[in-house]
């Protein structure tokens, strides 16, 4: 009977769709064991890419809305609408209008980033288009608001000591002294497929662990935490602060518990629930995943360690290609094989420039899927 491969990668950020990845791994493979039987599954977390891979399995149309990015700058943006069994359905990713991806690298400033701009996607999705849930994936973001600004565009005021209003970026949270819910937006139930299960405060919260990405600097990092600490103070949610994933995409998490009172969920266990991903993987001999970069983050719940644990769960061999690996991904044991090109020694400008070719370059080694080969686990094949 002839192997059967799930390929199931995430994004290679700035480089590869997950469905131009799953499509390179493909044709690596099929130049070098041509009868194998390949399932093709393209996977996402709750950040980039999100809707996309979910827009065929919920067979969605796309609706356009005026929004805003993270500096609050006018956009055109879009989201995905699904009628199912629980109703009309809003597919909404986080990034879309408030992700990092939208920023030159000299724009980043968490300081002043918003997250109003997904508000405005959510008001769109039950003002005009009557929805009646939201399904929301939150990750890649380019702000630590806390959802401040999301809770903005529902209807919550923001205001001081003095009762005067004001836009609740970071940079002014500390002058928070009451927030006013007496014009809010009633809200539909709402699940939220989060990218990490960090917490929103600590040196395992938001601004620790993320924000460095997004711009932050050694001198903004604990003003960032004190507008997030402060907003806890004022909201006392601090059961909410703790919940894992309140420290997913800035704090996104957070606020959306507090304010709208969503659900959060792993993005990865939502999407393996949409994607039937058990049965795919029950039915495949090898799953193979990848990312740009499989690093110490990726152990927070990304989806390649979470299909990669899927399968391994059920005896099944897991590898994995990237761009680049750390140590901490390569000492973690988490796949039986973790190829990243970097160690070809190409520099990334080349790698990016010539992703999908370097990428079917690097599957197309039958070695690397050989049962047979796994059978004694310290002797792992290597590029
Ligand atoms: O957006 C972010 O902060 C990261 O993707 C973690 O959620």
């Amino acid at each position: 009977m002839s192997l059967r491969i799930l390929i199931a990668p995430d994004k290679f950020k700035g480089a590869l769709s997950g469905q131009q990845a799953a499509e390179a791994m493909a044709s690596g493979i099929r130049s070098v064991l041509p009868s194998a039987a390949l399932d093709l599954c393209p996977i996402a977390d709750g950040g980039e890419g999100f809707m996309a891979t979910l827009a065929p399995a919920m067979r969605g149309r796309w609706v356009s809305c005026p929004s805003l990015d993270a500096l609050e700058r006018e956009i055109e943006s879009t989201y995905l609408l699904a009628d199912t069994r629980q109703g009309r359905v809003a597919v909404i990713e986080m990034a879309e209008t408030a992700g990092l991806w939208r920023l030159a690298e000299d724009e980043r400033d968490p300081l002043r980033a918003s997250t109003r701009g997904v508000g405005i996607q959510m008001l769109h999705a039950i003002q005009q288009r009557g929805v009646d849930r939201i399904v929301l994936g939150i990750g890649g973001s380019a702000t630590n608001d806390g959802g401040c600004g999301m809770a903005h565009a529902l209807g919550y005021r923001f205001l001081d000591k003095d009762g005067a209003e004001f836009d609740p970026l970071p940079a002014r949270l500390s002058k928070l002294a009451r927030i006013d819910d007496s014009r809010v937006v009633k809200m539909p139930p709402i699940t939220v497929a989060c990218d990490v299960e960090n917490p929103l405060l600590g040196d395992k919260g938001a601004t620790a662990i993320f924000s460095p990405q997004k711009g932050s600097t050694e001198e903004t990092r604990p003003l960032l935490e004190a507008a997030l600490a402060r907003l806890v103070e004022v909201t006392k949610a601090t059961d909410a602060s703790l919940d894992p994933g309140s420290g997913a995409a800035g704090g996104l998490g957070f606020g959306l518990l507090h304010f709208t009172g969503a659900r959060l969920v792993p993005g990865f266990d939502l999407l393996a629930k949409l994607l039937e991903l058990e049965e795919r993987v029950a039915a495949a001999d090898i799953v193979i995943t990848g990312e740009g970069s499989i690093d110490h983050q990726s152990l927070s719940g990304k989806g390649p360690i979470c299909i990669a644990r899927m399968a391994r769960a059920r005896g099944k061999i897991a590898g994995a290609f990237c761009g680049l690996a750390d140590e901490v991904a390569r000492g973690s044991g988490e796949f039986d094989f973790l190829v990243a090109l970097a160690d070809t020694g190409k520099s990334i400008p080349e790698l990016i420039a010539n992703a999908s070719n370097e990428l079917a370059q690097a599957a197309a080694q039958p070695g690397l899927y050989d049962p047979d080969a796994y059978s004694q686990p310290s002797e792992l094949p290597t590029r």
